[in-house]
């Protein structure tokens, strides 16, 4: 005859399990050690924005029971940013002024509480700070078409050493976060890699006038599915026009339909530069996501 578990019994059966739990916590940070060795980048960056979302998004497709999916990605990103903090030096400079909190909470949710954060004052310090080695990661809002003075234009260059986009936040829901009406993005000197499902944003600096839908018919026709469409007339009238494009698909830098959109635009001045691009965000009904 089953009788039901006392409560002493049920404890023990907790802290067996509390147990198994920790030790695979100890085995997991023994295998990440021996990946950053493996990876080899000896103060390099070893984040890995891509990697980071398929692990999540496999372990919501095999998330059963009444445990909150939310939390228990929370859990894992706070696991693997300490990880991957211990693999060389990992901080982060998120745009938080004093009167605007939200991206604090949408970048801590997101790398943790251990990882050093430090606020700046605007989007273009938080690329700053990435562009002169003092974080790894800068958090700035997701652009708008409103934005005066676009953080994003001085992606905007070819140089191999520019920060790129490599992530949008909140990437596992908003929780009890202070609120932004906006997301963030995540800008570092990591690679685009592909999960599966992502976008990229190109820019593409026009050094004539062109409409948005012929720009638009470009991309489509060169199979670059545009989403969003973001623009910054330089103030000087014969200067170029840059627009922000986000493409709804995993773009190269060399992917070969860049350079066909470029010669199907060569009847202007035209550059066109991959700023990196991030892994779809997981979705949760109760998560209003505004970009
Ligand atoms: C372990 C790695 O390094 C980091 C830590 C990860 C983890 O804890 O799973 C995943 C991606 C990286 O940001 C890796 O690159 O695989």
């Amino acid at each position: 005859m089953s009788s039901t578990p006392s409560l002493d019994e049920l404890r023990r059966e907790i802290d067996q399990i509390d147990d198994a739990i920790h030790d695979l916590l100890m085995r997991r940070t023994r295998i990440v050690e021996q990946v950053g060795h493996v990876k080899g980048i000896e103060g390099g960056i070893n984040l890995r924005p891509a990697r980071e979302a398929v692990i999540l998004r496999r372990l919501m497709a095999r998330h059963a029971g009444s445990f909150p999916p939310q939390v228990m990605v929370r859990m894992w990103r706070e696991m693997i940013s300490a990880l991957t903090r211990l693999q060389g030096p990992f901080a982060i400079a998120v745009f938080a002024p004093e009167d605007r909190r939200g991206y604090w909470d949408i970048a801590r949710d997101h790398f943790g509480s251990a990882v050093p954060m430090t606020a700046v004052n605007s989007p273009a310090a938080a690329l700053r700070a990435v562009a002169e080695g003092n974080a790894t990661v800068g958090i700035v809002p997701y652009p708008a078409e409103d934005d005066a003075d676009p953080w994003w234009r001085f992606l905007v260059n070819a140089d191999g050493r520019t920060p790129r986009v490599v992530a949008r936040l909140p990437f596992c829901g908003r929780g009890n976060a202070r609120g932004e009406d906006r997301d963030a993005l995540a800008i570092g000197p990591i690679p685009h890699e592909p999960t599966g499902d992502d976008r990229t944003l190109l820019g593409i600096e026009l050094g004539a006038d062109l409409s948005r839908g012929r720009l638009k018919d470009a991309l489509e026709a060169n199979r670059l599915p545009p989403t969003s469409f973001c623009t910054w007339h330089s103030r000087d009238p014969q200067g170029p026009s840059v627009h922000l494009v986000e493409i709804a698909d995993f773009v190269a830098p060399d992917d070969p339909r860049v350079a066909a959109l470029i010669a199907r635009l060569s009847d202007m001045p035209v550059r066109v530069i991959t700023l990196g691009g991030y892994a779809v965000p997981l979705s949760f009904p109760q998560d209003g996501r505004k970009g």
